[in-house]
Formats: structure tokens, C-alpha cells, sequence
């Protein structure tokens, strides 16, 4: 079979997997999954005028030219505790006590912090040493959010920030899409289970962890991680054992062209349809998708830094659309750090940091980078994209750096 372009392995592990289904849980549980539905404003937020600092509720205009020399005296008539209701409005000349948060009672236009004022010993008066303007520490109804407005679009991650919104809109659960069930298979004879001793030839098993975690970034709830050898019995045994499990299989090693490379085999004996079969990409080039009865198969290839690029690549997309959304990344213009030589025909992705520059495109510090090493990934903030179709990029080339942080989603498929 011959190599999918990047972009066309991208779009066909897209199409290799269906949203599923919205469902309605309790706010926390929902936390960084993605919303399935719109939210509009239930409320307005304050729901009501309130005042913004324990002290005084006045008419703004009868503390004009108020000093502390020359306080204004106002008659206190009422008290209002947050959460309270005014029992009468301000009338001329009065003063009501007010707490953080409390409702204003009609007729004031502001607050007078406590410490600008001082009651006198019987509390019958309130002298005001300050003069405030209309609106002072008042928190007026509507101010953050007015009741009926759009405020967040499906396809949104479901972050603190947001919960907290919906929880003081008086929520208690949210429409979001369930989260991906993952099984993740690690192949190879050579691998040790971390724990156990290893002798410098051998290989500790790395890729169950960083798999599983890679997939949990992007939303997974993961159900099994699992070994097997390099052995058609034992492949054949994991697959139709995990596969009806969940809603995505992973597996690591045996996907290339070895002797002992027999995943990608075992999974065409049982019936299963490839979309992808080997990426124009490095690393990840032997990197396939394929379905399975109903769980989509993602099968990695065993070196730990490719498993990366072709995991982020092709698994993730795959496991966002499953949740409903499509991520883009930002990108930026860089100049190379240094000179490389590549494959004419693949696209390379490589581990880089950016140095900003005043006034130029910030410089891609390329990190040095082996299919199987993965120590560049943990500082790195991108992948400098290295096009197909060219073989040479001399060091102070621009190119495109797809970042990390702050993607954006956009929602797919029917909303709840
Ligand atoms: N003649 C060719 N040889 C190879 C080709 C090719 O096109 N022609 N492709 C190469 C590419 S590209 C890659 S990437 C590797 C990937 O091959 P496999 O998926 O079959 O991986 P393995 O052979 O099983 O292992 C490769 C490497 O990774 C280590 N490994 C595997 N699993 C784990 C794990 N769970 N934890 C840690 N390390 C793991 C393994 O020990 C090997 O060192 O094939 C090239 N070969
Ligand atoms: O392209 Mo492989 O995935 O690098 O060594």
C-alpha cells in the first residue's frame, strides 16, 4: 500500500469514527469533556442591583461636598443582608446599612464603604465622609451576563472557569459527549514491565504509560492496558478480546515490516477494514487506522517518539471527533535553528521550542530527535512541520510550527 499524505491520513482517521451520542451529567463529572449542546443565559448575573462592599446605601447626590471635616449626615433607616430584601425604599436624607452582595434597596444609587462613614453612638445617624458618585460599589443587575444571552457554543472544553459559570447560572448538570473508552495494547517480546529488573539489552515497556496518558489528554476514560507477545495466538486473543471493550484500540510496536511485525496482519486474518495503512510521515510512518467490529483501531508504531507523532497525529483528531469536536492548532512562522535533510516525500515533525525576536518571526530551536527518543517532548512547544516535496531546509528557513497550548475546538456532528 502506498503512503497517505499527512493531511489525507488526517482526514480518514476523521471519518473512521462517529460522534457519539451527547449525554447529560452531573458539573463535575463533566469537566474537560466538550459541551454538546449551546448555553444561553438562564439568568441575567447579578440578578439583581447589589452593593459591591459592606457599608452604607445613600443617595449618591446628598453626599456631594461631603469631607471628613464636614460629614454628611443621613438618618439610618434599615439594614440589608445579602441574600435578604429591602422592607422599604431609601427615602430623602436616609441611609441604609448594607452588606457585601445585598440587594439595593429602591431609591439608592450607591454605597459608601464603611470605613468613609461612622455611625453615631446611638446608630440613629451615619455621618458620610466621602463623596460618591452614582453607581459607587454598586454591582448593577445584568452587569456580567444579562438573562438569554448565548454565552457558550457546543464544542467547547468544559474547563473551571466554565463550570463556575454554569453553577452560578443555577445549573446542575450540562450536555457534553461521553468520554472515549480506550484499551491500550502493547506488543513485543523484548519488553519488561517497569519493576522488574532489566539488563541493558532489554527494554522497559514505556509505551502502555505514555499512551494511555497521551489519550487521557485528549478526553479518554481508559478501560485496559494490556501486553501481548509477538505471537499471532496471543494478538489474535488480545484484539477480539479488547476490541468489543471500548470505543478505541490502540496498540504499540509490530506495525512495521519485521520478521515479528504481525499487528496489522492479525488485524487483516480477523476481518478488520483499514482506512490508513502507513503515513508519508516522520516518525510514525508505519502508523495505521483501521475498524474493528465497532471499536476504531489505532495501531502505533513501537518507538516510543514515532507512537508520539503518530498518536497526536492520527489517535488524537480520532478520539475529539468521537467527543465531537474538531481541534485546530495555532500555528506560527519560524526561522529554523539549524539546517536538516530529510526524505523528499514525508513530512517531518519535529520537537521545538520558539525564541522570540524583537521584530523578526521567532526562531524554531529544533531539539535533536530520534524515532525512539522522547526526553525532547517534554519541554517541547511544537512541531516544526517540515513539508513534503522538499528534501533540504538550510538553518534560517521559515517554516510553520503547529503549538501545543491553547488549541481551539470546534464542534461536529448533531447536538443534544
Ligand atoms: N526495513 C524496515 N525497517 C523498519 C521500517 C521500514 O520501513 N523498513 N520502519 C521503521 C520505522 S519508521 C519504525 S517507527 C519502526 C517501528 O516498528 P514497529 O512498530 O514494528 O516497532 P517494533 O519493531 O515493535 O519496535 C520498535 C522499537 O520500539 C521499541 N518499543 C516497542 N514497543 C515498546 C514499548 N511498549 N515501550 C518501549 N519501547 C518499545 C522496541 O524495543 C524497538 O526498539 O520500525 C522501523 N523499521
Ligand atoms: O518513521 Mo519511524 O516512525 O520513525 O522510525
Amino acid at each position: 500500500m502506498p503512503l497517505t499524505p499527512l493531511s489525507a491520513a488526517r482526514q480518514a482517521a476523521f471519518d473512521a469514527i462517529a460522534p457519539a451520542a451527547p449525554e447529560r451529567v452531573p458539573l463535575l463529572d463533566a469537566q474537560g469533556r466538550f459541551l454538546a449542546a449551546p448555553v444561553t443565559a438562564s439568568r441575567s448575573l447579578p440578578g439583581c442591583d447589589n452593593s459591591a462592599m459592606d457599608g452604607w446605601a445613600v443617595r449618591a447626590e446628598e453626599t456631594q461636598g461631603a469631607t471628613r471635616d464636614r460629614p454628611a449626615r443621613l438618618r439610618v433607616t434599615g439594614t440589608v443582608f445579602a441574600g435578604g430584601l429591602p422592607t422599604t425604599s431609601l427615602q430623602p436624607g436616609a441611609a441604609a446599612r448594607v452588606f457585601t452582595g445585598a440587594p439595593l434597596p429602591p431609591g439608592a444609587d450607591a454605597v459608601v464603604r464603611q470605613e468613609a462613614a461612622r455611625p453615631t453612638q446611638d446608630g440613629a445617624f451615619v455621618d458620610v465622609f466621602i463623596t460618591v458618585p452614582p453607581g459607587n460599589d454598586v454591582r448593577r443587575a445584568g452587569e456580567e451576563v444579562v438573562a438569554g444571552t448565548p454565552l457558550f457554543g457546543a464544542g467547547l472544553r468544559v474547563s473551571a472557569a466554565v463550570l463556575g459559570v454554569l453553577a452560578s447560572l443555577g445549573a446542575t448538570d450540562v450536555w457534553v459527549r461521553p468520554a472515549p473508552r480506550v484499551a491500550v495494547l502493547a506488543t513485543g517480546d523484548e519488553l519488561v514491565p517497569p519493576g522488574a529488573p532489566a539488563l541493558p539489552h532489554q527494554v522497559y515497556e514505556s509505551n502502555l504509560v505514555l499512551v494511555a496518558a497521551l489519550a487521557r489528554e485528549a478526553g479518554a476514560d481508559i478501560r485496559q492496558l494490556t501486553r501481548a507477545r509477538d505471537d499471532e495466538a496471543a494478538l489474535r486473543e488480545a484484539l477480539t478480546r479488547l476490541a468489543p471493550q471500548v470505543d478505541v484500540l490502540i496498540t504499540t510496536g509490530g506495525a512495521s515490516v519485521g520478521d515479528k511485525d504481525l499487528v496489522k496482519r492479525v488485524l487483516t486474518a480477523l476481518g478488520a477494514r483499514f482506512f490508513v495503512d502507513g503515513v508519508a510521515l516522520k516518525p510514525g510512518k508505519p502508523v495505521a487506522v483501521a475498524r474493528l467490529g465497532d471499536a476504531a483501531v489505532v495501531v502505533l508504531p513501537g518507538n516510543p517518539g514515532a507512537a508520539t507523532v503518530a498518536f497526536d497525529q492520527l489517535a488524537r483528531p480520532l478520539l475529539l471527533k468521537h467527543q465531537g469536536v474538531l481541534e485546530t492548532r495555532r500555528r506560527v512562522r519560524a526561522h529554523l535553528s539549524e539546517a536538516r535533510h530529510k526524505q523528499a516525500g514525508l513530512t517531518y515533525l519535529i520537537t521545538t521550542t520558539l525564541e522570540a525576536r524583537d521584530g523578526l518571526a521567532p526562531r524554531a530551536v529544533l531539539r535533536p530527535q530520534g524515532a525512539g527518543q522522547i526526553l525532547q517532548n517534554v519541554h517541547g512547544e511544537g512541531w516544526a512541520l517540515l513539508p513534503p516535496g522538499r528534501a533540504d531546509f538550510a538553518e534560517g528557513d521559515l517554516v510553520d510550527v503547529e503549538l501545543f497550548d491553547r488549541p481551539t475546538f470546534t464542534s461536529v456532528g448533531p447536538q443534544a
